[in-house]
């Protein structure tokens, strides 16, 4: 039977520089040789993908916190039973862009629901299934903010005011002093070679605890 794969997460504020540094990543795992599946959330999977349009399209009436809350599970539910579960079982790796971290970040911090009930979701929604590492790229919120608006239309996420980005920052540098051992806490104020090498010693480093763990 084929060992099962890594789960890794990326996570970060808006405008960190994801996008951009998931493409790097990706190249990086599969020149390596690693047999890698990229997917992100909300999304990855058709009704994910439609769910993440409900999410994020700016809306003329409201959305009630708890209606957003949900609507993030259950594309989780759909990502990892279609996608996620049977991919690591293959033994591929999953490189997931935002997961159960963006919404403590999210709607913990940011909407400032109860983390008991997300910890209760997480459980009925992922049962065991935490990500093997999360790679956070934090840089100050002002930052973010300008590099994600000099890309155009702002989302239903992107809309909201710095405050707002600020208790997401809080939520994520707070999970990674928790969880420290999943965790690799990347600078991305810096320019983005730096930000690279960062990328690519972590990766080392995943690649090392890999072959030592199945030679
Ligand atoms: N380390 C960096 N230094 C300077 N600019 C960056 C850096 N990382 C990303 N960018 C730029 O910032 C913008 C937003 O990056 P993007 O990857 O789309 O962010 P995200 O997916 O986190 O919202 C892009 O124009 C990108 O080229
Ligand atoms: C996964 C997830 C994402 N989100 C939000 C954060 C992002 O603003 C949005 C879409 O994610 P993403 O496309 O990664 O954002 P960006 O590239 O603009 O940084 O979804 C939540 O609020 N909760 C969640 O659980």
């Amino acid at each position: 039977m084929e060992p099962r794969g890594l789960f890794i997460t990326v996570e970060g504020g808006e405008g960190v520089g994801k996008s951009t540094n998931m493409q790097f990543l990706q190249e990086h795992l599969i020149e390596a040789g690693v047999d890698l599946v990229v997917t992100r959330e909300p999304g990855g999977t058709a009704l994910g993908e439609d769910i993440r349009e409900l999410l994020l399209k700016p809306r003329e009436d409201s959305m009630a916190d708890n209606a957003e809350l949900l609507l993030v599970f259950a594309a989780r539910a759909q990502h990892l039973a279609q996608l996620v579960e049977p991919a690591l079982a293959r033994g591929q790796w999953v490189l997931c862009d935002r997961f159960t971290d963006a919404t403590y970040a999210y709607q913990g911090g940011g909407r400032g629901l109860s983390m008991a009930t997300i910890r209760q979701l997480e459980q009925l929604v992922q049962g065991d299934l935490r990500p093997d590492y999360t790679l956070l790229l934090d840089c100050p919120v002002e930052v973010g903010m300008s590099r994600a608006s000099a890309r155009g239309e702002l989302d239903r996420f992107e809309q909201e005011q710095a405050e707002f980005f600020q208790r997401v920052r809080n939520t994520y540098l707070q999970l990674a002093r928790e969880s420290s051992g999943r965790y690799h806490l990347v600078d991305a104020a810096r320019p983005l070679n730096e930000v690279e090498q960062q990328l690519e010693q972590v990766c080392a480093e995943l690649l090392a605890c890999w072959g030592a763990r199945h030679r």
